[in-house]
């Protein structure tokens, strides 16, 4: 991955955010921004090693939940292999987070490393007593939540970067 200057208003939020210590001390260099209409998701994954295992995003316009998933263990994979039955994505949610707007969420450890997260492809949200942190959210269980359009920030620390600057030009 080559490194390319952000514009600045985004070097602002990566600069604070990386001001409260995430990142181990480094300034996050890498941004990802996501627009979701409603009905829109993406698919149970993981962020994998490119990456300081440490994850932040910014939530614009529209809630979301996030959906995190244990992931099909080795075992489990042989099993399937032989038996073709395979455990549903339902079998292996493990808890949700309530994303609202303008939230900042902080994703590391365990949460990063050891679960699969997602975003259903749906046009609304039932919280439930699987949504986490509805203590810290102004939303109640029963609630019904109608997704918008959401655009997210995802702000991260790629730690090997290359420096050089490479002109393509084209031949005449
Ligand atoms: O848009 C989000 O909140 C999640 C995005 C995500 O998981 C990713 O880009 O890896
Ligand atoms: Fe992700």
């Amino acid at each position: 991955m080559m490194a390319e200057k952000l514009p600045d208003w985004l070097q602002m939020y990566a600069e604070r955010i990386s001001s409260y210590g995430v990142f181990g001390g480094n300034i996050a260099n890498h941004v990802l921004v996501n627009e979701y209409r409603p009905g829109e998701g993406i698919m149970p994954h993981e962020d994998g090693p490119m990456y300081f295992p440490t994850v932040t995003t910014i939530s614009l316009g529209s809630h979301t939940l996030l959906d995190f998933y244990h992931p099909v263990g080795r075992e489990q994979q042989r099993a399937d292999e032989q038996v073709t039955t395979c455990q549903t994505e339902q079998d292996r949610h493990f808890l949700s987070l309530l994303e609202e707007p303008r939230s900042l969420l902080v994703l590391s450890g365990d949460m990063y490393s050891c679960y699969l997260h997602g975003i259903r492809p749906a046009a609304s949200d039932f919280i439930t007593e699987n949504v986490a942190n509805i203590a810290s959210c102004d939303s109640r269980y029963g609630d019904t939540l109608t997704r918008e359009t959401r655009v997210s920030l995802t702000i991260r620390y790629v730690p090997k970067v290359l420096k050089t600057t490479i002109a393509l030009g084209r031949r005449k």
